[in-house]
């Protein structure tokens, strides 16, 4: 599940690695994101969040209304959101009317395209953020693509969630649009063009449950609520 609207999605802005909390209709959505998933009867064992406190704030709103506050917690700085460079803090409209429609899609939804780096005084100061200081310095990237994000993800896939899974375990993921669409990518295999068409509603759980060799029973999963492709159609629509 992606966590729930926050304040910079409400204003129309690129977020990135900037760490803001969600909005009342963002506190909202996880709320009823966690009553379907226990209509569902998907209880989860485990949870992963990024170390960003949308993300951080959604899985406990999630794990509270589920009752669930008490199962094993794991954060991860590789299912933080997308870096989006020199486009942090920047209104998508404005991003898209200075860029062009095909530039700001190409920076925004392709493989490869990455935005100008972030400035090197913002880069010094996420480098040097607590949360950040177990990390290598250079592994806080100043821009990412999606294909970067990808490389970024298939290690917490494969040495974390995989040995979960393959335990039996139900294991909910509270993360980003763009960590999620690199996640995604790896376990249904997506094509280029196919993550290229990804997008990813806030507060909307997403089930994919997996056969014997961790392939999706079915490819690209299913939203518990029906509502949410049309809510992906919006956010691919973001900036128009
Ligand atoms: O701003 C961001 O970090 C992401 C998610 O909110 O935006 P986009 O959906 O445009 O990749």
């Amino acid at each position: 599940m992606r966590h729930g609207q926050s304040t910079t999605n409400a204003e129309g802005r690129f977020t990135g690695w900037t760490d803001v909390p969600l909005t009342p209709r963002g506190e909202d959505e996880t709320v009823r994101a966690a009553r379907s998933i226990a209509r569902e009867g998907l209880l989860p064992d485990v949870v992963h969040t990024s170390l960003l406190r949308r993300s951080v704030h959604s899985a406990d709103l999630a794990l509270g209304t589920l009752d669930r506050l008490w199962i094993p917690v794991r954060r991860s700085w590789r299912l933080n959101e997308r870096q989006y460079g020199a486009l942090t803090g920047r209104l998508k409209h404005e991003v898209r009317q200075e860029a062009g429609p095909g530039r700001y899609r190409h920076w925004r939804r392709s493989l490869h395209g990455r935005p100008a780096p972030l400035p090197a005084d913002a880069l010094a100061r996420l480098r040097a953020d607590p949360r950040y200081a177990a990390l290598r310095p250079d592994a806080v990237p100043a821009v990412e693509s999606l294909a970067d994000m990808i490389t970024r993800v298939v290690p917490y896939w494969t040495d974390v969630l995989v040995p979960q899974l393959r335990a039996g375990a139900t294991v909910l993921v509270v993360a980003h649009g763009n960590s999620l669409r690199a996640l995604a990518a790896v376990l249904d295999r997506l094509t280029g063009d196919e993550a290229e068409r990804l997008d990813i509603p806030t507060g909307a759980p997403l089930r994919h449950d997996f056969d014997g060799d961790l392939r999706p029973l079915v490819r690209h999963g299913t939203y518990l609520d029906p509502g949410s492709a049309a809510r992906a159609d919006l956010v691919a629509a973001e900036g128009h």
